[in-house]
C-alpha cells in the first residue's frame, strides 16, 4: 500500500509568506513548498527588503509591521497568481514606490476588481498597459481602511488579497463581497490570518477585519491537496490504493473534496485525522458534478473521464479559463487529440467515453500549465504512447512531479 508525501501546499505557502512579512517578528515556516511559485514569491518579499532566509525544511522570515524596508522596488511575479495579486497588496501598506511585473500568461490574467478595491480604499496604484492587468506601479502610502465592495467571482484571490491586507490598515476593513468562486480558499486565509493573531469574522457576504497587525509564529504548511489530486485520481483509475500523508479530517484545503467526487465514481476513500486514502474498486462511473469550489482539480477529473462507463459532466468552471490556460479548451483538445468525444460550453466541459477504442497515445500540448501535464500524465497510467511537449512546467508548484509519480507507479 503505498504511502505519499506530497510537497507543501502553494496557496498556503504563499499566504505564509504574506503573514510572516507582515507579523511583528521572526517567523519559522516548517516544510513549506519550494517550487517555481513559492520561490518567486520570497524573491519578490527580498526585492522589497524582507529578510527570507531558506533551508530545505524551514524558511525564517524577519517581519516588518511598517511594511517593505526599501523606498523603491521592481518585482517579477513570474507566473503565480497568488504572487502578482497579494504582494502588490503587501506593498500598499508601506511606504514607497513598488512596481510589479509577470510572465506573460501572468500580464493576460485578470486582476482589475482588486486593483479598483484597492484605489477605493486610495491607494494610488497605476497599469501601465492594459487597465486591470499587469505591469503595474504603486506608490504606497499606507492604507487607512475602512469599507469597500468587491466582485470576487473571477477569483478569490481578489478577496483574500484584501482579507490579508485588512489588520495592517489603521481603521480596519469592512469588505461586501457581491460574487465568490472558489470559497474554500477564503477559508484557508481566515484560518491562516487567526493563526498569526488576526481577528476577522464573516457575516455572510461582509468580512470584518479589525486593525492591530499580525503576530510572528512557527507554522506547518499541509501538503498540497490539489497535488494528491493526482495520486488520488491514478489510484482510482489503475485499481490500485494510495495514502496521502497529513491530509486528513483536520486539512485546510478545499481541494481535499476531490476525493468526494472519486467516491461518487466508485472508488473507496477513507479520511482519518491525519491521512486520506482512495483504493480503486474496478468502477469508475460517469457523474455531472459542480467543481466551483475545487476548480483546480478539474483537469485532473477530465483527464480520468474517458476510464468512466458513462458521460462525465463538469459544471460552474467557467474561471478555469483565466489560469495559467485557458484549461476547458487544453483539456478538450487533448483529449479530442486521444481520441475522446469532448464538447464544452462557456463553463462546462462534458466527456463522453467509447469513443476510439483503444485509446491512442498522443503528445499532450501543456500550454505551460503544470496541471495539464500532471493530470495526462495519469491519463498516460492506462493509455501507451503519452508524451509531453513540455514536461519541465510542473516547476510552478512541483518541480520533482515525473520522478515521484513515476516512482509510485512502479510500486504498484
Ligand atoms: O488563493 C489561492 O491560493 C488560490 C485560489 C484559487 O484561485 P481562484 O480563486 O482564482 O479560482 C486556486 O485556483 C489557485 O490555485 C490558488
Ligand atoms: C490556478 C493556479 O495557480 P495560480 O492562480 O495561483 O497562479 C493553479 O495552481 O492551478
Amino acid at each position: 500500500m503505498p504511502v505519499v508525501d506530497i510537497p507543501g501546499s502553494k496557496s498556503i505557502t504563499a499566504r505564509a509568506l504574506f503573514l510572516a512579512a507582515a507579523a511583528d517578528g521572526v517567523t519559522t515556516l516548517v516544510r513549506p513548498l519550494s517550487s517555481d511559485d513559492t520561490e518567486g514569491f520570497a524573491e519578490g518579499l527580498a526585492r522589497l527588503g524582507y529578510r527570507v532566509g531558506r533551508s530545505p525544511d524551514a524558511w525564517r522570515i524577519d517581519g516588518r509591521p511598517e511594511g517593505p524596508a526599501v523606498g523603491e522596488a521592481d518585482v517579477y511575479c513570474r507566473d503565480g497568481a497568488t504572487t502578482a495579486r497579494f504582494l502588490p497588496t503587501l506593498a500598499a501598506a508601506g511606504h514607497g514606490t513598488f512596481r510589479f511585473d509577470a510572465s506573460a500568461q501572468m500580464r493576460r490574467r485578470p486582476l482589475g476588481p482588486l486593483s479598483r478595491a484597492l484605489r477605493d480604499l486610495g491607494v494610488d496604484l497605476r497599469h501601465e498597459q492594459a487597465e486591470g492587468h499587469h505591469p503595474l506601479t504603486v506608490a504606497a502610502s499606507g492604507v487607512e481602511g475602512g469599507e469597500v465592495t468587491l466582485d470576487a467571482g473571477q477569483s478569490s484571490q481578489y478577496l483574500t488579497a484584501l482579507l490579508l491586507l485588512g489588520p495592517l490598515t489603521s481603521k480596519g476593513l469592512r469588505i461586501t463581497v457581491t460574487d465568490l468562486v472558489s470559497a474554500p480558499y477564503v477559508e484557508i486565509t481566515l484560518a491562516m490570518m487567526r493563526a498569526f493573531g488576526a481577528e476577522v469574522r464573516r457575516e455572510g457576504n461582509v468580512f470584518v477585519v479589525a486593525p492591530g497587525g499580525y503576530r510572528a509564529t512557527t507554522y506547518a504548511i499541509e501538503p498540497d491537496a490539489s497535488t494528491a489530486s493526482y495520486f488520488f485520481a491514478a489510484a482510482a483509475v489503475t485499481g490500485g490504493e494510495v495514502t496521502v500523508r497529513g491530509l486528513g479530517t483536520e486539512a485546510l484545503q478545499g481541494d481535499l473534496a476531490f476525493v468526494d467526487v472519486l467516491r461518487r465514481m466508485g472508488a473507496e476513500v477513507s479520511t482519518g485525522p491525519d491521512a486520506t486514502t482512495v483504493r480503486g474498486t474496478g468502477a469508475l462511473h460517469g457523474l455531472t458534478v459542480t467543481m466551483r469550489d475545487i476548480s483546480d482539480t478539474m483537469p485532473t477529473l477530465a483527464a480520468i473521464a474517458p476510464f468512466a462507463s458513462g458521460p462525465v459532466r463538469i459544471e460552474d468552471v467557467g474561471n478555469t479559463r483565466v489560469k495559467e490556460c485557458d484549461r476547458l479548451e487544453a483539456c478538450a483538445e487533448n483529449l479530442r487529440r486521444l481520441g475522446v468525444k469532448v464538447s464544452t460550453g462557456p463553463d462546462w466541459i462534458e466527456i463522453t467515453p467509447g469513443g476510439r477504442t483503444p485509446m491512442a497515445g498522443a503528445e499532450i500540448t501543456s500550454y505551460g500549465d503544470h496541471r495539464i501535464v500532471m493530470s495526462f500524465a495519469v491519463t498516460g497510467l492506462r493509455v501507451p504512447g503519452i508524451s509531453f511537449d513540455d514536461p519541465g512546467c510542473v516547476r510552478k508548484t512541483y518541480p520533482g512531479f515525473h520522478e515521484e509519480f513515476g516512482a509510485l507507479n512502479a510500486r504498484w
